[in-house]
């Protein structure tokens, strides 16, 4: 468009012609819009893609100027959203006006859940729409983290909870925090402020803690993975029995005491912010306003230092949660963790904090029931490993003063994560400690075995294993490199196999995840970046390739089976060195390392397989040189080219190559 266009435009949007005022910004301040993902173009998965977006009522114009030419975006007043006398800078902007007269928003109508189906549920008096999702997931009972959990969360207690992996301690706080806040009236202004924070350690876990919240927000009924096992069973194959069942759903339907919910609720909203996606689209989520924020501390700590209206929230917060915050540590999340801690600090301690009230009706809860502990911030740290001393020293609150604020510059950030959870500044004079770890620390359902080898040895004993115990499968190694060096040999074997660790690109290792989790007997070859928190259904087997180097992760690898106490199996493949790594692993949970039993190997067929692991070996090594030398190739041609230096002669290769060198 030239200049005199654009002038022109001005002109005709300036005067009489101008119905509507329009404002310059730039494209992350545009009023991007959620838009519903088209399944039929295959984009329903997740797949690396965190939500689509549109935006209307946006011109396009581009003008000359002096640095050539410039795109603006221009915004008819009318389809900002929010205000109509913001300027520019404003919009986008995340800042709640606490003077704003907005009505608030009450919770939304919802019909009642018969308890007399969900029994053991009743005395928890959750929220309705929860209830039906429980109902619809069949989790027909508590699980004993939930609980313990649920009723003193329900008194604002906060509550530090150690219980095995794989036993609902996602639901033990995401039940408490959803029911409150679906239990609530929102605020009428233009943003949600800022409710919940959960932080997670890696990004594939707090994607999943929010989807999961998500579900319980979204009781849709789809006939998919909500179907309690009753209606799943009555499913029926073939026209006439699909048009029986289409009668059956309907007079179930008409009939049900839990009647599907027709839209989903948008009271309650729930979005992640991880890193490895685009930061710009989780800005703008965040600038629309979220109930729940799951965010890993790395990515959220960058967003925050460029947002003060965000960091401002964050001393708002009604609840947080660290899930899996031992792990948080080794992550190299301290530094991030620790600012974003401080910022829920409160400035004074004895600060008087109004009574909030609960989200629950005087009606539906006893007069014991009612909440006890009147605060502004509810803490709940999870984890299947604590240890006793760290639980015993946050008990007694050992909080150091300088912790409260850190005045002086040179004082030393936390180190350790004793050293960072006594900086929580729990507002529960004595906050609960729910520990429900099993003895020796791994799940009952778990079955443990272990295979002794020379390391060189371990792909065929792998390779045999993969073979002769059909699964899914899961194996853990402790190096990128090792993961790299075994993909390519079990593909050339056939395995159905992928990788998963931190330097693949983030839509890469969801697409990964999910091929593993939609695939039968697949192979995942994984760093310890899947030991922790990953609800990966149905995983057989369990392979600690190469050794864990602490109890921990052995019991959260061996943790990733075995889940919501259905069977698993683990299995450690130990080489001559390691095995003083397991006896001392085994003896710091008090147990001896002969109580895993070796797997018994059928060695006839062990024989015939390391023959095909050889010839994969020699196949993979040539492959590779082959690679290798084309990439040479290649860089050369390209470095050539663009350097106009002809490759074709000898003699000019000779000097060509002598330039390459010395460029
Ligand atoms: N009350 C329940 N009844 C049956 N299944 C449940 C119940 N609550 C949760 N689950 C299911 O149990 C599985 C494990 O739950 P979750 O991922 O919360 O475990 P976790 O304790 O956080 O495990 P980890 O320590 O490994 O992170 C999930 O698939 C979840 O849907």
């Amino acid at each position: 468009m030239s200049l005199r266009q654009t002038l022109k435009r001005k002109r005709n949007t300036g005067l009489g012609m101008r119905k509507r005022p329009r404002i310059e910004c730039a494209a992350e301040q545009l009023p991007w819009k959620k838009s519903r993902r088209p399944l039929e173009t295959g984009m329903g998965g997740d797949d690396g893609i965190l939500e689509l977006e549109e935006v209307e009522g946006v011109e396009v114009v581009y003008e000359t100027t002096d640095g050539g030419k410039v795109a603006k975006f221009r915004v008819t007043e009318a389809d900002r959203p929010g205000s109509s006398s913001r300027t520019p800078s404003e919009i986008g902007s995340s800042q709640v006006d606490p003077d704003d007269d907005h009505p608030e928003i009450p919770p939304p109508e919802v019909l009642a859940f018969d308890s007399a189906l969900l029994p053991e549920w009743a005395s928890h008096s959750l929220h309705p729409q929860l209830m039906h999702v429980l109902y619809k997931k069949g989790f027909v009972t508590p699980t004993p983290i939930q609980a313990a959990v649920i009723p003193l969360a329900s008194k604002s207690r906060d509550i530090i909870g150690v219980a095995q992996t794989g036993s609902g301690k996602t639901l033990a706080y995401g039940l408490p925090i959803l029911h409150f806040l679906l239990s609530q009236p929102r605020p009428g202004t233009n943003k949600r402020p800022l409710r919940a924070l959960i932080l997670a350690p890696t990004r594939e876990l707090a994607l999943q803690v929010s989807s999961h919240l998500n579900e319980c927000l979204n009781p849709v009924d789809n006939g998919g993975d909500g179907v309690s096992p009753q209606a799943s069973k009555e499913v029926n194959t073939g026209k006439k029995g699909k048009e029986r069942n289409k009668g059956k759903e309907k007079e179930k339907e008409d009939a049900s005491p839990t009647r599907p919910f027709k839209k989903p609720s948008p009271h309650v909203s729930v979005a992640a912010i991880v890193g490895g996606m685009s930061s710009q689209k989780q800005r703008r989520i965040l600038d629309r306003g979220v109930d729940v924020l799951v965010a890993t501390p790395g990515r959220l700590w960058d967003i925050m230092e460029g947002d003060d209206n965000l960091a401002r929230e964050l001393k708002n917060l009604r609840f947080l949660v660290l899930d899996e915050a031992d792990r948080m540590i080794e992550a190299g999340h301290f530094a991030e963790l620790e600012n974003i801690l401080r910022l829920t600090l409160r400035e004074n301690q004895n600060d008087e904090i109004p009574t909030e009230y609960n989200a629950m009706t005087a009606d539906s809860i006893g007069e014991e029931q009612k909440p006890e502990v009147s605060d502004g911030l509810q803490t709940f740290v999870l984890s299947a490993t604590l240890s006793k001393d760290l639980q015993r020293n946050l008990k007694k609150r050992m909080r150091p003063k300088s912790n409260k604020k850190r005045k002086n510059k040179d004082d030393k950030p936390a180190s350790t994560l004793d050293d960072l959870l006594l900086r929580l500044d729990f507002r529960d004079p004595e906050p609960e400690i729910i520990d429900l770890s099993p003895q020796g620390k791994v799940v009952s359902t778990l079955q443990e075995a272990k295979i002794e080898c020379l390391t060189n040895d371990k792909d065929v004993y792998l390779y045999y294993f993969l073979l002769r115990h059909p699964g899914r499968s899961l194996v853990f190694l402790s190096s990128i490199d090792g993961i790299r060096r075994l993909l390519p040999l079990l593909e050339l074997l056939e395995v159905k196999v992928s990788p998963l660790h931190s330097q693949l690109e983030q839509r890469q290792r969801l697409k990964n995840l999910d091929r593993f989790k939609s695939t039968p007997n697949a192979v995942l070859l994984a760093t310890d970046i899947a030991a922790r928190g990953l609800d990966i259904p149905a995983v057989d087997h369990v392979i600690h390739f190469q050794i864990p180097r602490t109890t921990d992760t052995y019991i959260h690898r061996s943790g990733r089976t075995a889940r919501a106490m259905n069977k698993g199996f683990s299995m450690l493949m130990v080489g001559p060195d390691e095995r003083r790594i397991v006896r001392a692993l085994m003896g710091s949970i008090s147990r001896d390392e002969n109580e895993i039993p070796e797997l018994s190997i059928e060695l006839s067929m062990l024989d015939k397989l390391k023959a095909r692991v050889q010839l994969a070996r020699q196949i993979e090594q040539s492959q590779h040189k082959v690679k290798k030398a084309n990439y040479e190739k290649n860089w050369m041609k390209e470095t050539a080219e663009a350097l106009g230096v002809d490759l074709d002669s000898d003699n000019a290769r000779h000097v060509s190559l002598m330039t390459l060198l010395l460029v």
